[in-house]
């Protein structure tokens, strides 16, 4: 998260920091007791390697009272997603066992109505990306306030070039801004998670590159489709 704050420790009990090695690699967030959302794009450089997913947590680091790491039973990325866009970049996570659930990890409601953010509403995103350009990376989560911008404006040529799909949806990138490490973290409006952190241009804080989410409302059948047939 570029030029935002320090989240207030554990006000955010649905995100998780989705690790490889010890390492925070992307984030994501409790949908369901056993079940986890994140961005798909975020098993690129993972090698086939299953990730573990941290929940609890406000510091990488130190030791916090509900902080668990819990193993990571399935994978599921979108069958549409792609290396080469950003279409349909999300990936299901199934935990080994279902989460403890307590004051520091909660689970977050999805949109599941298939309507617009409106343009200029103020959400809130929040991840342990990275925080300035030298790519210095916090040991605590971060967050930023970002209003919505309208499709049109994020499709015009000289921002995204008409590649936003109303799948797809954008916030202003003037300064603050979601950047490397926060891809599959939850956008939240009013409460409600209604995108999840993509890394788009993969260019961080340009007025000219908004910040692009995939929406979630019009996957809410293949989530719920993925969660009921796996397995528990
Ligand atoms: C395996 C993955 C972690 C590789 C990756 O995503 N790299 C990368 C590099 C630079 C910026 C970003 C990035 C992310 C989220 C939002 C944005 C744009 N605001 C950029 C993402």
């Amino acid at each position: 998260i570029l030029r935002g704050s320090v989240a207030r420790p554990h006000l955010k009990p649905y995100m998780a920091s989705l690790q490889l090695d010890g390492q925070h690699v992307c984030g994501g967030f409790l949908i369901a007791e056993q079940w986890v959302l994140s961005a798909a794009h975020c098993t690129e450089e993972t090698d086939g390697k299953l990730f573990q997913v941290l929940l609890g947590a406000h510091s990488l680091t130190e030791p916090e009272p509900h902080k668990r790491l819990y193993q990571v039973r399935a994978q599921f990325p979108h069958p549409g997603s792609n290396i080469h866009n950003n279409k349909d970049d999300l990936l299901l996570l199934q935990l080994e066992e279902k989460a403890e659930l307590n004051a520091d990890v909660r689970v977050l409601p999805f949109q599941r109505e298939d309507r617009d953010v409106a343009a200029d509403t103020v959400c809130e995103v929040a991840g342990w990306g990275t925080i300035d350009h030298s790519g210095t990376r916090p040991d605590k989560l971060h967050q930023v306030e970002r209003p919505v911008i309208s499709r049109d404006v994020c499709n015009h040529r000289t921002r995204h070039d008409g590649t936003i799909t109303q799948n797809m949806m954008c916030t202003d990138s003037r300064r603050k801004d979601t950047c490397k490490g926060d891809s599959g973290g939850p956008l939240v409006c009013d409460g409600v998670a209604e995108g999840v952190v993509t890394a788009g241009s993969r260019v961080c804080g340009n007025y000219k590159k908004p910040a692009i989410y995939t929406r979630i409302a019009p996957y809410a059948a293949w989530i719920d489709g993925v969660m009921a047939s796996a397995d528990g």
